[in-house]
């Protein structure tokens, strides 16, 4: 099945026949197959399938971390290799990295330093300088909206998971990737944090448009956040529906007493019912 969506220009992400086989013989484990997606620049799209259909394994060939077997995969045009390069992909992991001996400030302006040399390269790319006009971000003005107002100069351990977690999202903002790749950021965190990080993932995406893909087992989660849903099944791991989610934006709370908001959740459980029943025949 076809994940793409309407596209005008290069598009941010594009798998095109891709296969990733782990393993050899009968030991073997198709984690990909035939995977066709193509991501226009600047929008969110989620992950979703039953465990073990391929979902890590798709973020580690666009972030550059494995080569499928057969396919391909490309960030704006160019390789994952190279748009790693030029520091165009951003990760997002499940616990959030930060160094503990810096303050949440340095934390987050520290590679914004580090990464500056990452700019010519990506000049180099094309279609990427004409659209690389925006400022940098104020890291502070950012730390503030994620509400780490009053967190600025404590040290990683003397937060909550939640606002290491919204640390980390926005050090990963603050590099301006031009692909934010994110494997279930918020999986640990409880249901009211939870809401709270996506209202603010939502109000910096908003702000500064990167496309993002993020992965998530939350069918809310998803179609509260994305642009389009891609509902993968395992066995071997493929894409089978990719849902457009047209709902206004912003998505702000409200949006859970919507009707449409629950139709588009059960549109979405429904077909994640249909992917587990597959790997079950
Ligand atoms: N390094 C590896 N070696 C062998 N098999 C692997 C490896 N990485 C993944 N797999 C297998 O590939 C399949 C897809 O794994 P992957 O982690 O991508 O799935 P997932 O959808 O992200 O799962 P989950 O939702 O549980 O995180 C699984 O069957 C897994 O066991």
């Amino acid at each position: 099945m076809d994940g793409s969506v309407k596209v005008t220009g290069t598009p941010a992400l594009e798998l095109r026949s891709v296969r990733r086989v782990y393993g050899f013989g009968s030991a073997s484990t198709t984690a990909l197959d035939n995977v066709h997606l193509t991501v226009p620049s600047g929008r969110f799209v989620s992950l979703i399938g039953p465990s073990g259909c391929g979902k890590s394994t798709l973020l580690r060939l666009v972030s550059g971390l494995e080569q499928p077997d057969r396919g391909e995969v490309s960030v704006h045009g160019v390789s994952p290799a190279e748009a790693c390069a030029a520091k165009m992909i951003g990760l997002v992991p499940q616990s959030p990295a930060l160094l503990p001996w810096l303050s949440v400030l340095r934390n987050v302006t520290l590679p914004q330093k580090i990464n500056r040399g990452a700019g010519k390269r990506r000049e180099r790319i094309a279609d990427f300088a004409e659209r690389r006009t925006a400022a940098v971000p104020d890291m502070k003005e950012l730390l503030v909206k994620a509400g780490l107002g009053d967190a600025l100069h404590k040290l990683p351990a003397q937060l909550s998971g939640g606002m290491r977690q919204r640390a980390a999202i926005v050090r990963a903002f603050g590099l301006q990737p031009d692909v934010l790749v994110m494997d279930e950021p918020f999986s640990a965190l409880d249901e009211f944090t939870r809401e709270s990080l996506q209202d603010q993932l939502l109000d910096l995406w908003e702000e500064l448009r990167t496309t993002v893909l993020f992965v998530t087992h939350s069918v809310s989660e998803a179609v509260r956040l994305s642009d389009t849903v891609v509902v993968m099944a395992p066995n071997p791991g493929r894409i089978v529906e990719s849902i457009d989610v047209d709902l206004p934006r912003p998505r702000g709370e409200r949006l859970f007493g919507e009707r449409r908001f629950h139709e588009y959740e059960d549109l979405v459980r429904e077909r994640l019912r249909r992917a587990w029943h597959s790997e079950a025949a």
